[in-house]
């Protein structure tokens, strides 16, 4: 059998210049032409320190390339960045501590130093069902002189004259499912020694001079290929370096990978930026059904997001994960509606009677009233025992009180006259009135607004805790050279002439102050990541950071087709991530992008192995009102969904692929915040996209609905001069008091340019009408 191999160089300095890689093609070489044929180099790559990549790229070869040994070099030793064994630790299923003690005791007699390094090795169960394999990996050091005696152990050499032999084969076959017979017997000497594993190193390799034969991916059955090169240069990037992906029609080189990326290397510089996005401009109904589609629902997930949680004003936002019932009857007994005297209506007509107070009636044994007598009563209190009715207060009169001597009644009254009879139940609240023990009072999924209804009632039925679902934590971004936090830079740093001689502008940030509000509102906690300038490391840190700490990030800015608009190919490239869409048809707001991040197998831990859930990024675009525009038409959506918003009923219609405009009561996305008709007070002009329009929307006195435009923004039409009169549309003002956007289709050839004033349109509602 031929077993393939992938070979993984881990450096920082090879990831940029690959031509300092001198361990990976030692053990190319090495396994490549090693004299069995038994080994077929299927890849290579050179990958930066970057846990994730690293991981990412191994588990790729065995459970999609169907490797059956990964050998890795660099990244084991005791530096900051040397995280090798980390990464690589979640893939193993099942760990092989006695080969990795043979590596490091055989490393061991040659030079004390092998104990700082922290190879390790061990068995992969591939997580791909269809071909449900077992891989062995081995972390090597990066070390040349390293690599070659940890390739004596596994592939054999000549030890004191005589032969060692190499185990890997043998390991090999086993987790192939075969016996192992054939190379268990040649172990035990009974091997003949033409047929031996040697290690066919080149001490050339050391030099560099094995460059030449590195990128080759197939199988070196037969000695070296030195000067045999096919011209394929090493890859170039600062991330990852593979032979293994076919060759795209720009400067090959810096847009291969293991993985078939649609976004360009970021670090590539800009000339080699796409010059047409490669994604398509989806229609806004398809966008939206993407998020819908890619954001799980709590009660979807196995072992459901909930969490119990005291009732306070925390809860505003949440969705509650159980149906509340009544634990008792409310009132529990009979009680007063009003102000007044408890009587048995039947025998108390009018007339004088005495009254009786609390302190009187609990002292007797009975605790009943006699002939003669009334109770004196306030609202919701019960009432005493062989009562039946209440005479209002305003239905006596007084008549006589306690002398002032009598100390212990001093002040209250003795008689009072009922001027009317009451009727049996007149002004009683009857027990279980207003709620019966077990009834349902509020349903699992409803919102726990800040309105106050909701908490209250659950107050009200005696609730100190109640079950939701757990609210997504959201952590904000905004990325971007020029934008500096209010406070930070004086504020002239951003006029005309302080500018000049940077050539640049301090922008203030407005994004991250505007959505932390926004999400806050609605009751989630935020997680502030706050500014990146456009850097791979710092962004791809501060993403990081997103992602362990939140269950969805924004980011603002980097969206769009400048070379320093990295967030499609960090997303894509670094993170893992799938891209839903990375432009929609709207304005503002045509290069948002949605992507979802595969969840981090737990190390060895059975119970949480594949159950994760993945992690929604919205990265939107970097000019203020398309940033908050894009928020409340695809984010929250999504957010409401995750902190288990039920569907809206419509939303199980199937939709048509109706314009941002669409006049249809069917919605993709049944998360959607609602939509309403509302009537224009101003015309407005139509842009070849669909636009949203920010407007304040109120209620006239006679219930018109009337939606005006919050100024700021206008609407291109084509033409150059309108296209520069368009510059100015995109200040975060023009969200200032807005409280809807009014959706305006597009301008069609032939079609309208112009909504008119009191023309009635839809319009997406943000929040309460004013
Ligand atoms: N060649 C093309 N250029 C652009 C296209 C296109 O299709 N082809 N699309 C345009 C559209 S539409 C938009 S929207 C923007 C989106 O740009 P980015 O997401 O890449 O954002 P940036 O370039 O980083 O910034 C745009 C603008 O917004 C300001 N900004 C960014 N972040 C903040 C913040 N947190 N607070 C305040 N202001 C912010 C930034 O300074 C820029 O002025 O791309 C067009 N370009
Ligand atoms: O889509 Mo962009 O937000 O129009 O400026």
């Amino acid at each position: 059998m031929v077993y393939s191999v992938a070979i993984l160089t881990v450096s920082d300095t090879a990831a940029s210049q690959p031509q300092t890689d001198r361990s990976g093609p030692i053990l190319v070489d090495a396994f490549g032409s090693h004299a069995s044929g038994d080994l077929a180099v299927k890849h290579t790559a050179i990958v930066a320190d970057d846990e994730e990549l690293i991981r990412q790229t191994v588990q790729q070869w065995i459970d999609h390339d169907t490797v059956h040994l990964v050998v890795t070099t660099g990244g084991t030793g005791f530096g900051l960045r040397d995280r090798t064994p980390e990464a690589l630790a979640p893939l193993i299923s099942r760990p092989t501590p006695a080969l990795t003690h043979a590596i490091t005791a055989h490393s061991l007699q040659k030079t004390p130093l092998a104990a700082l390094s922290r190879s390790v090795t061990g068995i992969r169960r591939s997580s791909n069902q269809a071909t449900d394999h077992e891989s062995l990996i081995v972390v090597l050091p990066g070390s040349p002189k390293a690599v070659m005696e940890c390739l004596e152990v596994l592939l054999g050499c000549q030890e004191q004259g005589k032969e060692r032999q190499g185990v890997l084969l043998h390991a090999l076959e086993l987790l192939s499912g075969h016996s192992g017979q054939k190379q268990h017997q040649q172990m035990q000497g009974a091997m003949s020694r033409d047929a031996t594993a040697s290690i066919a190193v080149s001490t050339g390799t050391d030099t560099g001079h094995a460059r030449s034969h590195h990128h080759h991916h197939h199988l070196h059955r037969h000695g070296h290929h030195h000067g045999h090169d096919h011209g394929h240069d090493h890859v170039r990037s600062k991330g990852l370096h593979s032979h293994s992906m076919p060759v795209p029609r720009t400067k090959p080189e810096d847009h291969l990978g293991p993985f078939p990326f649609k976004t360009q290397d970021p670090s590539s510089g800009p000339s080699l930026r796409h010059r047409q996005s490669p994604y398509p401009i989806l229609p806004l109904d398809e966008a939206l059904r993407l998020i819908a589609d890619n954001t799980p629902h709590p009660a979807d997930l196995s072992g459901a997001r909930t969490a119990t949680r005291a009732v306070s004003v925390e809860l505003i936002g949440s969705v509650l994960a159980e149906d509340i019932t009544a634990p008792r009857d409310l009132p529990p007994g009979p009680t007063t509606n009003v102000d007044g005297y408890a009587v048995r209506a039947a025998s108390t007509p009018a007339g004088d009677y005495r009254v009786v107070t609390l302190r009187t009636l609990t002292a007797r044994d009975d605790g009943a009233l006699l002939p003669g007598e009334i109770f004196r009563i306030n609202t919701g209190q019960g009432l005493p025992a062989g009562t039946d009715a209440v005479v209002m207060v305003e239905d006596t009169e007084l008549l006589d009180v306690y002398p002032d001597d009598d100390e212990a009644m001093k002040g209250e009254e003795k008689l009072v006259r009922v001027l009317a009879q009451v009727e049996s139940g007149e002004n009683v609240r009857q027990k279980a009135s207003d709620v019966k023990q077990g009834e349902v009072v509020l349903r699992k999924g409803t919102t726990l607004s800040a309105l106050g209804g909701e908490i209250g009632t659950l107050a009200f039925l005696g609730r100190s805790e109640v079950r939701v679902f757990a609210k997504p934590r959201v952590a904000i971004l905004s990325t971007g050279n020029e934008l500096a936090d209010v406070g930070q830079v004086p504020l002239d740093a951003g006029k005309a002439g302080a500018q000049q001689e940077s050539w640049g502008f301090t922008v203030f940030d407005a994004n991250r102050p505007g959505l932390k509000a926004a999400v806050t509102g609605m009751g989630f906690e935020c997680v502030d990541l706050g500014i990146v300038g456009d850097d791979v490391g710092e962004t791809l840190s501060a993403l990081r950071r997103g992602l362990e700490s939140a269950d969805v990030v924004i980011t603002t800015g980097g969206t769009s087709m400048g070379e320093s608009d990295l967030l499609k190919p960090l997303i894509e490239r670094h993170l893992g991530g799938q891209i839903h869409f990375g432009r929609v048809a709207m304005k503002p707001g045509k290069p948002t992008t949605f992507a979802t991040i595969p969840p981090v197998p737990t190390p060895n831990d059975e119970t949480t192995r594949g159950q994760g859930v993945s992690k929604q990024i919205f990265a939107l675009p970097g000019n203020p009102a398309s940033a908050l525009v894009c928020f409340y038409v695809f984010v929250v959506p999504s957010l409401r969904k995750l902190c288990g918003y039920p569907p809206s009923p419509s939303s199980s219609v199937p939709s048509s692929s109706s314009s941002v405009a669409g006049n249809k009561e069917e919605v993709a996305n049944g998360w959607n915040l609602p939509r309403i008709q509302v009537k224009t007070t101003s015309e407005m002009k139509l842009d070849p996209r669909p636009e949203f329009h920010r407007c304040t929307v109120s209620v006239r006195a006679d219930g018109e609905v009337l939606a005006s435009s919050t100024g700021s923004q206008r609407s291109s039409v084509g033409s150059l001069t309108n296209r520069i009169a368009a510059m100015g549309d995109s200040g975060m003002h023009s969200m200032a008091t807005a409280n809807a956007l009014v959706c305006l289709p597009p301008l069609l050839p032939h079609g309208p340019r112009r909504i008119e004033r009191g023309q009635k349109v839809q319009a997406i509602l943000l929040g309460p009408l004013v």
